[in-house]
């Protein structure tokens, strides 16, 4: 976690730090109307911007002397492994604090500490100013030491990484230097970065250990209870929701905090319950009998609010041990152990050959939807397809056989029915989108070639390779739940889908296309793919996503239902109108 800045925490740093914010406060020639020569404490957000103007007009000495401070405070903070027990001591410390608060710290130190200041230590920018001081002074081990605790929140710092180079050259700067000085308190984002099948349990249990000392530590415990009874005899209820409400907020707070990752502003919204995914799976693949009971009770304990509730709720509904396939000729060829991972499939005998060719006419008369552009991924192939939609309403025109169009249709319904039944799907799944896509390799431009088809990514998210990170957030299709692919034909070169480990990097299964096999994966991070360049002919698939949220359906495939199963009446209504 960042710098945290509570009250009471705070109330202690200013008198263990007393004594040297009185050499600050005289330093740097400002005593201010709070400042300590007073008897009161200096604002916190006051004593930063201090140190910032000290820094920037080269007082040296006054600003390490703040900065120094600053750090000390970050250490502090570092240091303070709050366990359980302290929510007790702390708890007794509450009205103590309280009562003395009013005496000890000017009004204006009371503030709470400002979101601008709370952005600074969150974006490490005084590991900057620390870095250039302590070099200043001749202390490049330390200089390093910030500068690369700075670093690891700002990795695109192109001046850092630069004095990081120069640094690491200079005598007297160990190795020791280049670690993350922050880094301890955030243990959960280490195992997280790390965690494999057996080590998912420790994972979410060091992310609810730092919940809970966040909480001890902003005093998001019982401490309402003593407010309540001081108040009891003014209004007790209402005070009681007051502080309830407060109490919630503050336990929601600690969730955002401890899933916002160093050097970022905003919480990774399904940290705890991506964690649970991978728990849930492990433990289902190991047959645990106790693992529904484990996951609830700590999904309540976190206080999960409704949309991470509703991501988890949907990865959960998904069993990771393979169903059946109600379709005959159709069988299972790779199954998660064949494909090194979780929640991937490989189906054939989907699609009979004579269906394929249908299919592949399909394409290459009307493949236009798309105007055979060059591809979104690649200048090398040019990109084509086709929905459903479009199928039917050329259907409508006489463009393309009625009855392929419908094939086109039922192929969708058919997939439905076999990822429904494979992956145990717990709800109904809904079409969220569907298109025919051919890939071309572009006759001249493959000489060298080292791009992609389609790169790495996932489905339902924005994939960060270096941090092994996921955001579900826009502009990524955020409701998609499962993703199928139905190749057409085979005769091309390249053009295999692949997946990889949330590096981007290590490939784990590789699976070729041929007329009527089925690649079925649940949308989320645990399955990244991307394809291989198509260096030689043209590639076709149908891809379909499916949702298992009813009011993310595809509205436009409801649309189409209803043309597929009435396109001849369709047509005299719309020859009426016209006539009309
Ligand atoms: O065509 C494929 O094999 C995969 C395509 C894909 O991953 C996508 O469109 O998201
Ligand atoms: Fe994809």
């Amino acid at each position: 976690m960042a710098l945290h800045l509570n009250l009471a925490a705070y109330v202690a740093l200013n008198a263990a730090f007393l004594f040297t914010l009185d050499h600050v406060a005289v330093a740097v020639g400002n005593t201010g109307a709070s400042g300590s020569l007073s008897g009161l404490l200096t604002p916190y957000d006051e004593l930063y911007y201090l140190g910032v103007r000290a820094y920037f007009t080269e007082a040296v000495m006054s600003s390490l002397l703040l900065l120094h401070y600053l750090t000390v405070c970050v250490d502090t903070e570092k240091g303070s492994n709050w366990d359980l027990w302290a929510l007790d001591w702390i708890q007794q410390q509450a009205e103590c604090i309280k009562f003395c608060l009013g005496r000890a710290v000017t009004p204006a130190g009371q503030l709470p500490v400002s979101t601008d200041i709370e952005y600074e230590f969150g974006t490490r920018n005084p590991y900057n100013f620390l870095q250039l001081t302590y070099y200043k002074l001749g202390k490049p081990q330390m200089a390093a030491s910030a500068a690369h605790t700075f670093f690891v929140a700002n990795p695109s710092h192109l001046e850092m990484r630069n004095n990081i180079e120069k640094y690491r050259r200079m005598d007297g700067v160990t190795e020791e230097a280049f670690r993350d000085r922050e880094r301890d308190p955030e243990k959960h984002w280490v195992r997280v970065g790390r965690a494999r099948s057996g080590e998912w349990q420790e994972c979410v249990n060091e992310t609810l250990k730092q919940t809970d000392e966040c909480r001890a530590q902003y005093v998001c415990g019982d401490f309402s209870s003593y407010l309540v009874v001081m108040d009891s005899r003014n209004g007790l209820f209402l005070s009681f929701s007051a502080l309830s409400l407060s109490l919630l907020s503050c336990k929601q707070m600690c969730v955002s905090l401890v899933s916002t990752r160093p050097g970022r502003i905003s919480p990774q919204e399904d940290l705890l319950p991506m964690q649970l995914e991978h728990l849930h799976i492990a433990q289902y693949k190991g047959q645990r009998s106790s693992r529904h009971m484990y996951i609830s009770q700590h999904w309540s304990d976190f206080g999960i609010h409704c949309s991470t509730a509703s991501s988890l709720s949907s990865s959960l509904s998904f069993s990771p041990l393979g169903g059946p396939v109600p379709q005959v000729g159709v069988t299972i060829t790779m199954d998660d152990d064949a494909m090194n991972g979780t929640n991937r499939v490989v189906l054939d005998g989907v699609l009979s050959q004579s269906e394929c060719d249908t299919m592949m006419q399909l394409a290459t008369s009307v493949g236009d939807g798309y105007r055979g552009r060059r591809s979104p991924h690649t200048p090398h192939e040019k990109f084509e397809g086709l929905t459903v939609l479009k199928a039917l309403k050329l259907a409508q025109d006489g463009m393309v056989n009625q009855s392929d169009a419908r094939l086109l249709h039922e192929m969708g319904e058919r997939v439905r029915t076999l990822m429904h039944s494979y992956f145990r799907s717990h709800s109904i799944l809904y079409f969220a989108y569907t298109h025919l896509v051919c890939r071309s390799a572009i006759p001249g431009h493959q000489e060298g070639r080292l791009d992609l088809s389609h790169p790495v990514h996932v489905d339902n998210c924005i994939l960060e390779p270096e941090t092994r990170q996921c955001w579900r957030e826009l502009p990524a299709f955020t409701h998609r739940d499962l993703s199928a692919v139905l190749y057409l034909n085979d005769g091309f070169e390249g053009g295999e889908i692949f997946f990889t480990d949330r590096d981007a990097k290590t490939v784990t299964a590789r699976v070729k296309p041929t007329c009527g096999r089925l690649v079925g994966f649940t949308s989320g991070p645990i399955n990244p793919h991307g394809v291989t360049a198509v260096t030689v002919g043209r590639r076709c698939a149908l891809a379909l996503w499916f949702t298992t949220e009813k009011h993310h359906r595809d509205m436009v495939r409801d649309c189409s239902a209803r043309i597929s199963q009435h396109v001849p009446v369709l047509k005299l209504k719309i020859k009426k109108i016209w006539s009309e």
